[in-house]
């Protein structure tokens, strides 16, 4: 029987404000935060059909390493992006050019999900600057190709671009993020691309800086 929880409409801004908390003082990113405002992204994409089950599955087991990583003996070193990096680096836990003996580093499994943290970016950006006749379709799969399509091999980006057509139309979709009149929606988007960006950026700088946006 499916859980209450699952049942209850939620509100994207909900799922989006999780990213807001995302970011300490010192701008380290927290990984329960993260993986919670990705819990809450692969739940809206739930709701939207089982045509996206592939790609919620693979969100899911990533999103489950790190929650491994997070309860594990080792788990304050699990506590930021940062503090992970550094004792992963430190301990020789991560496999750097080819894959070998930790296919479930935190580096190498959070990578994957900050490359899709800038097709979400992208997309939430075209569907903020989109009118009542853009199509979310096309709006998606521009900011995929644009983004984590380079990553993925032929058969995967077909099989997105086959999930992509069964997206609702704007109207709907805007209506299922429950968030309120399409102007409500472009408000809240303005107010959560920002921050999203900024996390992606402080990842993608700090991942830059320690030659991580390769690992296999
Ligand atoms: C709502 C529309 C949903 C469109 C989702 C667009 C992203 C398409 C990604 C297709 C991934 C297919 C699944 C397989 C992926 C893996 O091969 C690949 C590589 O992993 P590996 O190195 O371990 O082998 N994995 C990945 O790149 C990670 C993909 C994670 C995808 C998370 C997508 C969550 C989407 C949440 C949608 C929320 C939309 C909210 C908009 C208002």
């Amino acid at each position: 029987m499916a859980d209450n929880k699952e049942d209850q409409k939620f509100c994207l801004r909900e799922v989006l404000d999780v990213f807001k908390s995302c970011l300490t003082e010192n701008k380290e990113v927290v990984i329960d935060h993260y993986v919670a405002g990705w819990r809450g992204l692969v739940r809206f994409m739930n709701s939207l059909g089982s045509v996206f089950s592939f790609i919620s599955k693979d969100a899911v087991t990533k999103i489950q390493i790190m929650v491994n990583h997070r309860s594990g003996e080792n788990a304050k070193h699990y506590a930021t992006i940062q503090s992970m990096v550094k004792y992963e680096l430190e301990n020789g836990l991560v496999d750097l050019t080819k894959q070998g003996s930790f296919p479930t580093s935190g580096c190498r499994t959070l990578l994957r999900l900050h490359r899709a943290l800038r097709w979400l970016e992208l997309f939430l950006e075209r569907l903020r600057t989109s009118t009542e006749d853009s199509k979310t379709c096309v709006m998606c799969a521009d900011a995929y190709n644009e983004s984590l399509a380079q990553y993925h091999p032929w058969i995967i980006r077909k099989a997105a671009g086959v999930a992509f057509f069964a997206l609702p139309g704007r109207p709907t979709f805007f209506e299922v993020m429950n968030v309120g009149p399409p102007e409500q929606v472009v408000a809240m988007l303005g107010d959560a691309l920002p921050l999203i960006s900024e996390v992606y950026q402080v990842t993608e700088e700090l991942y830059s800086k320690h030659n991580l946006l390769d690992l296999p």
